[in-house]
């Protein structure tokens, strides 16, 4: 399954001291059930933390989160049962295999018994193309092939909202291209609703539905792209990028995101 969200009026103000860093500023935003959102922004304007806010891992200071129509809290301890995250940083835990690391969310979860957690787990390495590294450890794997390892992870629980944060971000263009596509087809096969964090203006057009722009902090919404091409886009992804319409958006982000004429 997957959920709506609904972001109304969300502020974030960070207190340290007699010092006050406003983040975030009346922020709002709609997520239909199964959408592919890309959240586009300048360093430090606030992306994580808009994603923390959700996962509800970060209480705001101001506005509302509703999943599905529901208000949501949380203890700040874990994220909210509906949602799993995948970071830039693998965080994959080095002591424990990968189908360990990947089975840890079904554990967490609590009402999956062990046979059946490495099966799940075992069943999501097949499909994020990692067939028999369930026994390695993730020291023994590439960069690309830890990404893998925390997607599976995140996808395993079957989680309503899946937020990304950069998950591509410190991959090799190759590798990067690959694992877009490779997210793109899982999306197709499950859509889960994704809200996905990137500073990767091609990365965002290629797989976004919708494109939510920040500005610089105090960062509020300044712009909202519609991403018309049809799905899927794999299969014609030069054709995609080389259009007139995907250059149309790319100067339009670059100009939002102040950047010079392409
Ligand atoms: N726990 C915290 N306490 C105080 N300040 C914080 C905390 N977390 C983040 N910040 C500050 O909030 C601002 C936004 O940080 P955040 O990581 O959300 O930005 P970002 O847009 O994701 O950045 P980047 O694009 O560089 O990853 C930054 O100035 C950061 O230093």
């Amino acid at each position: 399954m997957s959920k709506s969200i609904r972001v109304d009026g969300l502020s974030k103000t960070f207190e340290s001291g007699a010092d006050e860093l406003v983040v975030f500023e009346n922020v709002s935003f709609d997520v239909d059930p199964g959408e592919f959102v890309v959240v586009l922004g300048p360093s430090g304007c606030g992306k994580t933390t808009l994603l923390k806010t959700i996962a509800r891992t970060v209480d705001q200071t101001a506005g509302t989160i509703e999943l599905d129509g529901t208000g949501v809290s949380g203890d700040g301890s874990r994220p909210h049962p509906d949602v799993s995250m995948v970071f830039q940083d693998f965080v994959l835990l080095p002591w424990k295999s990968v189908l360990e690391n990947v089975s840890t969310g079904l554990k967490v979860q609590g009402d999956v018994e062990k046979g059946k957690r490495d099966e799940i787990a075992r069943e999501w390495l097949d499909r994020v193309g990692l067939e028999g590294f369930g026994d390695c450890y993730p020291k023994e794997l590439s960069g690309g092939m830890q990404q893998r390892v925390g997607l599976a992870r995140a996808l395993a629980v079957d989680p309503d909202i899946l937020l990304m944060d950069e998950p591509f971000g410190s991959l090799d263009a190759q590798t990067k291209d690959r694992l877009q596509t490779e997210l793109l087809k899982l999306w197709h096969d499950d859509r889960k609703t994704v809200v996905f964090v990137t500073h990767d203006i091609d990365e965002a057009i290629y797989m976004a539905d919708t494109i939510l722009v920040l500005s610089e902090k105090p960062a509020t919404i300044i712009d909202r792209i519609d991403v018309d091409f049809e799905r899927p886009r794999w299969n014609r992804r030069l054709d995609v990028e080389s259009s007139d319409r995907f250059q149309e958006i790319k100067a339009r982000l670059r100009s939002d995101l102040g950047l010079e004429e392409i």
